[in-house]
């Protein structure tokens, strides 16, 4: 049997933030807030003579990852990895980097790398940033919590706080990160938008997520008939960063979202990512 590593990152929902650039990398980054999930990715790990990704996701396979396969390059690796999730690519639940997170956490244990989580964190961010696939999605998966980051990268400062209550979000569909975050006009904008407190709970995450969203300038066309609706019925709701989506919460927020979509029902994450075995 072929020895095999399988590894859970969860997911983020970023409610705000902003661009920040570094000399490298690891110095680039954002600062912002947003929501860990506890749903995510699930990357399965073997040997192989090439490295092949395979992303599944409802019985739906794609192939390639250009970040993942940019991670194992780097670590001088070559595996067949497969990642499976249930919520949609693309669509603001930071995926990318819950894959690089998943898939480098079984790669150090298949191949006994001896890589702390922070390194294992560390060179997920470097591809995630590279890839322009996300800024602190990395940093905020690699623990639990609505996350408040004061500083880019993954040993910035991080203040994380442990709602019991339910986030949900509905997908309209994908919103290519990479695009929006190379449009200088648009970080210019950002950065006017971008609030100047941490959020205190989970609905006042929504609420100044809200705020941001609306000065940004980012509301996408279908994305602002749900925030109305979520305005009609008093529910605290904000758009998916960056994805085509809303994410609400409180009473009533998963019967408006459900008007316009199939309503995902997340919990906010307890722990990062975690390896969940190693075969044989
Ligand atoms: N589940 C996944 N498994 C492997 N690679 C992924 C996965 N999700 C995204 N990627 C890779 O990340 C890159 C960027 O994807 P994209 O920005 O569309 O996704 P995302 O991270 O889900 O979006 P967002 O950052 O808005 O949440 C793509 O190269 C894609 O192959
Ligand atoms: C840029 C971003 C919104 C993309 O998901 C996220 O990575 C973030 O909050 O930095």
């Amino acid at each position: 049997m072929v020895r095999t590593a399988v590894a859970f990152s969860p997911g983020h929902i970023s409610g705000f933030f902003r661009r920040v650039e570094g000399g490298d990398p690891a110095a680039t980054g954002s600062v912002g807030a947003g929501v860990v999930i506890d749903e995510g990715v699930r990357s399965t790990v073997s040997p192989a003579h090439e490295t092949s990704v395979r992303v599944v996701r409802q019985g739906i396979v794609a192939a390639g990852s250009p970040p993942v396969e940019y991670a194992l390059d780097r670590l001088g690796v070559t595996a067949a990895v497969t990642t499976e999730c249930r919520l949609p690519i693309g669509a603001g639940f930071g995926l990318s980097a819950a894959a690089l997170l998943s898939t480098l956490t079984a790669i150090n244990h298949l191949f006994d790398l001896g890589l702390s989580t922070d390194e294992v964190a560390a060179r997920a961010h470097e591809a995630e940033v590279l890839h322009r696939s996300g800024l602190g999605d990395v940093a905020a998966s690699q623990a639990g919590g609505v996350v408040c980051r004061t500083g880019p990268g993954i040993h910035a400062e991080i203040t994380r706080i442990y709602p019991e209550e339910p986030l949900y979000a509905v997908s309209l569909g994908p919103l290519p990160t990479a695009s929006v975050l190379s449009s200088e006009e648009t970080m210019a904008r950002i950065a006017a938008a971008f609030p100047d407190r941490c959020p205190r709970d989970l609905p006042d995450f929504c609420h100044l997520s809200r705020g941001f969203a609306g000065k940004s300038g980012l509301i996408a066309p279908g994305v602002r008939g749900v925030l109305e609706a979520c305005d009609g019925a008093g529910v605290p709701a904000s758009m998916t960063m960056l994805g085509n989506g809303v994410f609400a919460c409180g009473d009533g927020a998963d019967q408006v979202l459900a008007r316009f979509g199939e309503v995902y029902r997340l919990n906010v994450a307890r722990s990062g990512p975690y390896l969940i075995e190693v075969r044989p």
